[in-house]
């Protein structure tokens, strides 16, 4: 689906309020400041920022449930109930240190393992398996080896016993006490802790099943970036390899593989190309692994323009792929791009600059992963905003802002090569192209590692939180995001 710039999707607030399409030709002189609105990098229509998410989320399925391994199940959703494969414990054992004993002492001393008749003994460690015959465990510290009449050895209750040690039955743990073979150890659809996967091994499982989530690989181009240490002039140092994978999980993917490649078409094609699964099918476990599995997203850093070393576009249509989203009119991250190869696999094209990547990222990236993994679309709120922010007919732009008295304030260094602001913003406002009055609600979204945005007062809510305040400073005034201007939430900080 492709839309003019200027024209919001239906329900959007901007709908109603949308600019006439810019002319083209009028943004030829554009500085990185002003990149052009209307046409994507390849020269199609952009989406709207609406429609660039929705069709990220439209363009993708739930990942089928599968088996990992237990190693890799942490904080995964069950997709079946996991049972005891046998009874937990599968066999009786000593509690203790000490003797399995028959009957009461002094008891003769057996072979360790051998079947104990009444008044034999045999030694025994913690977990060891109890012998047929015993009927309780004697702790080490509760009996003394002493020797009988013929100097044989003979084991008698020692100082430390307690009075009716051992009573039958003691520091045996039975078989099956914890759980019989096929009850339910923890119920499908539990988020597994470390504790269930100790629990799901104690039950005999090697690997457990869970719902399916995006296996995400990075392919992060650019032969100038440099990785470590202060780059020289002409230089830039790698933001991606620090927080790509982390930003990935916290959307919903498995990030198993980074992998840096320098400018040339011919590294482009061979790391797209190079994503087959990497498992030997002799080994079973290695088989189930998310790292060896194939990638469901490969995410590429730079390599979205239309500069000679810019291949995205390329090198997606010598493997067969298909475009599905070509440029976004929002800025910034404009060059966003996500396509869908032959194989299945989805390729989302992050801008170069770090900021622009973000954007890009939030509003593709978070979309699509949540598509694949089960989730919902990624919540767009509001926050009043405390400035007015001009029109910029035909795009949205993603501003990350701080909240100051309850409102937003768009931050400080936002260059779409800085990351300064976003890494102290509390989230990132959608200013729709006819701008945003002072006060007015503007639409917001939460960064995945930031707080919550949150709810908009009501006079409602106010007047139960704060009843003094809503009487004596808030009677008559408008509600939050109602009108043009809404003071009260500053009033009530
Ligand atoms: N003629 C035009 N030029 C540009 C346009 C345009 O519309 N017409 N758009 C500009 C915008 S907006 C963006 S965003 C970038 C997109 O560029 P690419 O995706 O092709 O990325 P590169 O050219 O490779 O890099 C851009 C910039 O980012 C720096 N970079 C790359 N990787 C990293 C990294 N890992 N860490 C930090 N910085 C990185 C790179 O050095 C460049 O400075 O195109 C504009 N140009
Ligand atoms: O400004 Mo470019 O839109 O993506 O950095």
């Amino acid at each position: 689906m492709t839309a003019a710039p200027g024209h919001p999707a239906p329900g959007h607030p901007a709908a109603e309020a949308a600019q006439p399409a810019m002319n083209p030709a009028e943004d030829a002189s554009s500085t990185e400041d002003e990149a052009p609105a209307v046409p994507a990098p390849s020269g199609h229509l952009a989406h709207t920022w609406e429609e660039a998410r929705q069709a990220a989320f439209d363009c993708a399925a739930p990942i089928p449930a599968g088996s990992v391994p237990l190693r890799e199940a942490l904080r995964r959703t069950l997709a079946a109930d996991i049972t005891a494969l046998q009874d937990m414990p599968h066999y009786a054992s000593s509690a203790m240190d000490g003797w399995a004993v028959n009957g009461t002492g002094p008891w003769i001393l057996a072979e360790p393992g051998q079947r104990l008749a009444p008044h034999q003994a045999s030694v025994i460690v913690t977990g060891g398996l109890i012998p047929p015959g015993a009927k309780a465990v004697l702790r080490r510290e509760s009996g003394v080896i002493s020797k009988d009449d013929e100097g044989l050895p003979v084991l008698a209750l020692g100082g430390g016993a307690r009075p009716g040690e051992p009573r039958n039955g003691q520091h045996i743990r039975k078989a099956a006490e914890e759980a019989v073979a096929g009850e339910v150890l923890v119920k499908a659809g539990t988020t597994l802790n470390p504790a269930h996967l100790a629990l799901a091994a104690l039950g005999g499982h090697d690997h457990v099943k869970v719902v399916g989530k995006p296996v995400v690989t990075l392919l992060l181009t650019g032969s100038e970036v440099v990785d470590h240490g202060l780059p020289e002039a002409g230089q830039v140092r790698d933001t991606f390899g620090p927080q790509l994978a982390s930003v990935v999980e916290m959307l919903g993917g498995i990030c198993t593989r980074q992998v840096r490649i320098g400018d040339s078409y011919g590294e482009w094609l061979e790391a797209l190309e190079d994503e087959g699964p990497a498992a030997g099918p002799d080994d079973p476990l290695a088989e189930a692994s998310a790292s060896a599995l194939p990638p469901d997203v490969v995410i590429t850093t730079g390599g979205t323009g239309v500069s000679g070393t810019d291949h995205f576009r390329r090198a997606v249509a010598d493997l067969g792929g298909r475009l599905v989203i070509d440029g976004v009119a929002m800025r910034p991250g404009h060059p966003a791009v996500l396509a869908e190869l032959p194989d299945g696999r989805f390729v989302l094209g992050l801008p170069g600059n770090p900021l622009a990547a973000m954007m890009a990222l939030s509003t593709v990236g978070a979309p699509l992963l949540a598509a694949l993994g089960h989730g919902t679309m990624p919540p767009v709120q509001e926050v009043p905003c405390g400035t007015m922010i001009e029109p910029d007919p035909g795009r949205t732009r993603l501003l990350p802002f701080r909240l100051l008295y309850g409102m937003a304030s768009p931050s400080q260094h936002t260059g779409p090569g800085m990351m300064r602001g976003l890494a102290s913003a509390d989230g990132v406002m959608v200013v729709p192209p006819h701008g945003v009055q002072l006060g007015e609600a503007v639409p917001a979204f939460a960064l995945p590692w930031g707080p919550a945005i949150p709810e908009p007062k009501t006079r409602e809510s106010k007047s139960k939180s704060s009843p003094r305040r809503a009487g004596n400073r808030s009677a008559g005034k408008p509600a939050a995001a109602s009108g043009p201007v809404d003071w009260s939430a500053l009033l009530d900080q």
